[in-house]
């Protein structure tokens, strides 16, 4: 393990009643990185997730997070990580500073509550009960609590669920300060443009494998898969899948003498790299996808 690694994961297996929920899972995570994991319903994200935190056992496969072992390392070591719960404040009637203060408690170098509130967008909600909020200002107090021990390693589990389109912003922000500051942090999430607005790199989990790893911009073959331009002659709508879409685009304008009526030029989004990696989806120009439109 490098002096730099937050997480080592090694050949992770961890079976329930009902068969393997993670299946051989290698996860290696730099200090000051953005890591999601991405995956299904019951791909096994939240499985790994808790046997990283400590609270879950493990089959086999060697685990460690901050230089030890999970299942076995003691108080010092959890002070380290923050997790952030989902729906811990639900019907807390304490107040939002009251809360922070019992939970900095058990940190040995805390933020003050209301530096915390400020990180989460809730400056000015101090006094405000858990109870009185709404339901994204809940789920921010949740993370305000989750960072509030100022960790080295912290956990987000789906942390913009119910989240408005500004919170969410305000919330990558955020955790981009937080990783700015080297702060690791292991996010899941279902949301591709999550993922693809925050995470250095990701992990697609599949049955409990993973299928992918690598950063947003080239995950599965993204930046080298096939393009498809497609344009308009006559009355028809044509596409043609090509390695060199400059050049097709250039012998189109060729060929209408100037611009190209109808042009567009697409690549494989990240959530069709997504889909294709989870066997939902075909015909997105990714290596070993079917060809939509011969060319
Ligand atoms: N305590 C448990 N007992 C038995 N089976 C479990 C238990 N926890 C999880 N599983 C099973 O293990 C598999 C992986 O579940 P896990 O919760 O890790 O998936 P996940 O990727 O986090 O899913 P989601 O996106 O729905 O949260 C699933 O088939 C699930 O039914």
């Amino acid at each position: 393990m490098s002096a730099d690694e937050v997480i080592g994961v090694e050949g992770l297996r961890k079976a329930y009643g009902g068969g393997p929920a993670v299946d051989g899972i290698d996860l290696h995570v730099a200090r000051g990185e953005v890591f999601a994991l991405l995956g299904p319903n019951g791909a096994g994200k939240s499985t790994t997730v808790e046997i990283l935190e400590g609270f879950r056992s493990r089959d086999a496969g060697s685990v460690r997070v901050l230089g030890a072992d999970p299942a076995r390392a003691g108080r010092a070591w959890r002070a380290r990580i923050g997790i952030v719960w989902q729906d811990q404040v639900e019907a807390s009637p304490l107040s939002a500073a009251a809360l922070l203060r019992h939970f900095a408690g058990y940190f040995p170098d805390p933020m003050d509550p209301e530096e915390a509130l400020e990180l989460v967008g809730l400056s000015g909600e101090a006094a405000r009960s858990a109870r009185a909020m709404s339901g994204g200002q809940r789920r921010r107090l949740d993370v305000a609590l989750g960072i509030v021990g100022r960790p080295e390693l912290l956990f987000l589990d789906e942390p913009t669920t119910g989240f408005d389109p500004a919170s969410r912003r305000r919330f990558w922000e955020m955790v981009r300060g937080l990783a700015g500051q080297g702060t690791t942090v292991l996010l899941t999430t279902h949301y591709l443009d999550e993922a693809e607005a925050l995470a250095d790199r990701v992990s697609v989990i599949v049955g409990g494998r993973i299928a992918a790893t690598g950063d947003t911009a080239t995950l599965g073959g993204r930046r080298t898969a096939e393009a498809t331009v497609s344009w308009t002659d006559g009355a028809e709508r044509r596409s043609v899948r090509t390695g060199a879409p400059t050049r097709t685009v250039a012998g189109l304008a060729d060929r209408f003498g100037g611009e190209v009526p109808g042009l567009t030029v697409h690549r494989p989004t990240l959530e069709e790299v997504y889909l294709s990696l989870i066997g939902e989806s075909s015909g997105t120009g990714l290596p070993g996808a079917p060809a939509e439109v011969p060319a």
